[in-house]
């Protein structure tokens, strides 16, 4: 069964955050159903300096009954916590907080190793940790984000970004562009894609018979008429329309600045904000640290947390780790379903 199979996890960028949050995840849950994507001497070196003794079982896909000892470090009188590790070698040693294009490729080769292993069954689902966008961008590598790598790799139709909290679900219309391509990145088709995507979503992962999603405008005060522009009128509404006489439970286009009040997060299961910037301040206000990233559209789960890489904290101890126990939660729920 599907759900018996490990989560595969990858720790993101190598000099941020993401290392000491996984070795903090493994060693709050000691849940044997994880395999770490990652350099698997990069995890020794940050649990030496987090100070958590560990021991790294290397996974071994072919036999996974015969996993083999690695490494049991000295002088530790209890029992060290037992990882196991998917090895993929790093491009040059780790500095926490210093970051280095020679390890952008590694980055990447964890998420296309990890994300192949999703789509062939291999994995029931994938636990992302941050990874810096610029600098694997600084080393040649064409990369917006993991929700776009995901896509192109497994071949999606359409994927929506989605950030939650248990109180408030926020879904982007747009990902990772420039603000003057978002007008547009706003087409009929996409966004009536985006629409359906989410629906479908919410019924399946959520379990809500008829989701209610409130629809942003992108112009202040949705477009005031056509006095502020006119893509609520040439794009939006239609879109609203037509899905609207599909079944879909629709409401908008809203006003971004004013959707975001108590008497409609109490009736909208999902805001589609138009772009990035509309939606997450709103929603990493009200829940940053306990918030999780949700890909909506991929053929296999994948969950990620609700920050970037925080190099000011990497290997200090003090990342919170609230943001990705929810993410580990929310897997663990949605492969039980
Ligand atoms: N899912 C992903 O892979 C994401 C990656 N990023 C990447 O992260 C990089 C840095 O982005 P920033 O805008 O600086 O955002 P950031 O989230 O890394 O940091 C913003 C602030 O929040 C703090 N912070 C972040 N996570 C924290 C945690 N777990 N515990 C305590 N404090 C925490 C940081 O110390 C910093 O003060 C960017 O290159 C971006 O591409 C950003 C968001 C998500
Ligand atoms: N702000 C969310 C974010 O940038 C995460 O993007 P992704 O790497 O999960 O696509």
């Amino acid at each position: 069964m599907l759900k018996n199979k490990p989560i595969i996890v990858t720790p993101g960028e190598p000099a941020g955050i993401g290392p000491d949050l996984v070795l903090k995840l493994a060693q709050i849950t000691n849940d044997n159903q994880l395999v770490i994507c990652a350099d698997k001497y990069m995890l020794l070196q940050r649990a030496q300096l987090l100070e958590i003794p560990i021991e790294i079982i290397e996974y071994d896909k072919s036999n996974q009954s015969d996993e083999t000892l690695d490494y049991t470090p000295l002088g530790h009188k209890t029992r060290p916590l037992q990882l196991r590790v998917l090895h993929i070698p790093l491009g040059q040693n780790v500095v926490p907080g210093q970051l280095s294009s020679l390890n952008s490729q590694y980055v990447v080769d964890t998420l296309v190793r990890a994300t192949k292993g999703c789509l062939e069954g291999e994995f029931c689902a994938l636990l992302t940790a941050p990874v810096h966008k610029g600098i694997i961008n600084d080393a040649g590598i064409t990369f917006s984000g993991h929700t776009e790598l995901l896509a192109e790799l497994s071949g999606a139709h359409q994927v929506v970004m989605v950030l939650a909290t248990d109180k408030m679900k926020v879904a982007l219309a747009t990902t990772h562009i420039p603000l003057k391509e978002v007008s547009e990145a706003i087409t009929f088709e996409g966004l009536s894609q985006v629409l359906k995507t989410i629906d479908t979503e919410l019924k399946v992962k959520y379990r809500i018979k008829t989701p209610n999603i409130f629809v942003c405008g992108l112009n202040p005060h949705a477009g005031e008429g056509g006095h502020l522009g006119r893509e609520e009128i040439d794009v939006i509404i239609p879109v609203i329309e037509k899905l609207k006489s599909e079944g879909l439970n629709l409401v908008g286009p809203m006003p971004a600045d004013t959707v975001f009040q108590p008497k409609y997060l109490e009736s909208a299961d999902i805001f589609l904000a138009m772009y990035h910037d509309q939606g997450l301040p709103v929603l990493k206000y009200q829940g940053f640290g306990e918030a999780v990233n949700i890909t909506f559209g991929l053929p296999f789960i994948r969950v990620s947390v609700d920050h970037g890489t925080a190099l000011d904290l990497a290997g200090t101890g003090k990342a919170n780790e609230g943001s990705i126990l929810t993410a580990y939660n929310l897997i663990k729920k949605l492969i039980a379903y």
